[in-house]
């Protein structure tokens, strides 16, 4: 059995989620498995919480064979022989990163990642999207509202506080239930994208009791009165260059080579955008920089950009904003930006780290899946090549060192190295 920790996170202050809830350790403790908890004072959970829970506080994870984190833990931590489990960010070949993969390859090391962990139908298991959506969409509302006082346009819209001035979920939808939003400006909203972001960024809308109106009448333009909230997938956005059928595969398989944006004939139709697909830039842009310019009153006030693709999909995300400052005003005449909320083009909310704002509800749902898996992970018998060892599929192909070698569906990133 490895001798397994929780480590803390380093990122920043604002990074107070764990992989294992108190709770979850105590559960795994009583099926006999020994779990350490690296001491930290600003975790959700106190440490004196998970003693309660029989597990002993170490004082570093340097001497465990497993170490289960959430975010990359420092390059310089990774032990000889360890075995971490953590969202490295390194799949798509990301630079900031190579030197952690590396290390995985110089100590013998082996990395399980969180991102790739899917299911038969290559659907991920384990994932912090939802409260993405619910953290971004509450923040993108949060900087609509002070907008609008700017200019003392009424609603309540402005009561919403940053997610992170809230005790979590429970009360949100509570004061989020008291409020109307059909009394004073309309406020209408288009989320894109239909994945676990969206979704909880679709959440948010219902709290707010909007109503949902369908993408095919936007598209048509028959716009509603007062305020609501419609969704668009990449179907919506996008079309053949040559005209024939949209297909998900094909627009997944092609991009822009067969496939241009047609986001351009939705502006001017919502005030509020929350992006939140999948981009790489094998896809086509929606709002670049030229397209901005050119439809400049017809941009939303205010743009989430829950992807947060810098300079992507959207070129008014020049940068990742940051939970202590959330918003900057992208300026369509000369691409640039100004910290904070103005009314001369759209103001971009893009942190990066929004399941933070949310903590111990983030935690609490990631740990309620991560501890069945944590049996297998303790399991794991080291003694093994990769081709014989007996594992959760799941795991098992969410491997992507092994005792220092990229595993084979992950051979690729040698070329980034
Ligand atoms: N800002 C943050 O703090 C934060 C936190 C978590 C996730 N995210 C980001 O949010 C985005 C969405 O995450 P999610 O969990 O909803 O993702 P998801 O995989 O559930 O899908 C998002 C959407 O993108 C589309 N999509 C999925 N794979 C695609 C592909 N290969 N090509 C084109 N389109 C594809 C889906 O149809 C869906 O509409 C990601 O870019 C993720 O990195 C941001």
């Amino acid at each position: 059995m490895l001798k397994t920790v929780v480590r803390k996170e380093h990122k920043n202050q604002w990074e107070r989620r764990t992989p294992l809830t108190p709770d979850a350790v105590d559960q795994l403790i009583k099926q006999g498995f020994t779990i350490d908890v690296e001491a930290c004072d600003i975790r959700i959970f106190n440490d004196q919480a998970y003693q309660q829970a029989g597990a002993k506080l170490v004082p570093t994870p340097a001497e465990h064979k497993l170490v289960v984190g959430i975010k990359e833990p420092p390059v310089d931590s990774i032990q000889q022989d360890q075995v971490h489990i953590a969202f490295s960010h390194t799949i798509k070949g990301q630079s900031y990163n190579m030197p952690l993969l590396q290390t995985f390859i110089d100590k013998g090391a082996t990395l399980f990642d969180y991102e790739t962990i899917v299911n038969e139908r290559g659907a991920r298991t384990i994932a912090f999207g939802r409260f993405a959506g619910i953290a971004g969409a509450i923040d993108t509302f949060h900087i609509a509202g002070k907008k609008l006082q700017l200019i003392n346009k009424p609603s309540d819209i402005a009561n919403i506080k940053q997610t992170h001035g809230y005790d979590g979920i429970e009360q949100i939808k509570s004061e989020f239930g008291q409020y109307d939003l059909q009394k004073g400006e309309a406020i209408r909203v288009l989320i894109v994208g239909t994945g676990n972001v969206g979704k909880g960024a679709e959440e948010v809308c219902r709290w707010l009791k909007l109503p949902k109106v369908d993408i095919q009448s936007i598209e048509l333009g028959h716009i509603p009165e007062g305020s609501w909230y419609t969704v668009a997938s990449s179907r919506h956005i996008n079309a053949r260059k040559d005209g024939k059928d949209f297909e998900f595969d094909d627009f997944v398989a092609n991009g822009s080579i067969e496939y241009k944006s047609t986001f351009d004939q939705l502006l001017g139709r919502f005030n509020i955008l929350i992006q939140t697909p999948y981009w790489t830039e094998k896809y086509p842009k929606h709002l670049d920089r030229e397209r901005m310019k050119t439809n400049k009153e017809k941009l939303p006030w205010v743009i989430g950009d829950i992807s947060c693709d810098i300079n992507g999909s959207l070129e008014c995300t020049k940068i990742a904003s940051t939970i202590d400052e959330p918003a900057f005003t992208y300026q369509p005449e000369t691409g640039d930006y100004k910290n904070g909320i103005s009314w001369d083009g759209p103001t971009v909310m893009s942190i990066d780290n929004l399941p933070c704002e949310l903590s111990a509800d983030a935690s609490e749902h990631f740990s309620a899946i991560l501890k069945n898996y944590i049996p297998h992970l303790m399991q794991l018998d080291l003694s093994l090549e990769f081709d014989d060892l007996e594992l959760h599929p799941e795991l098992y192909r969410s491997l992507i060192v092994y005792k220092g070698k990229l595993t084979p569906n992950y051979k690729y990133l040698k070329k980034y190295l």
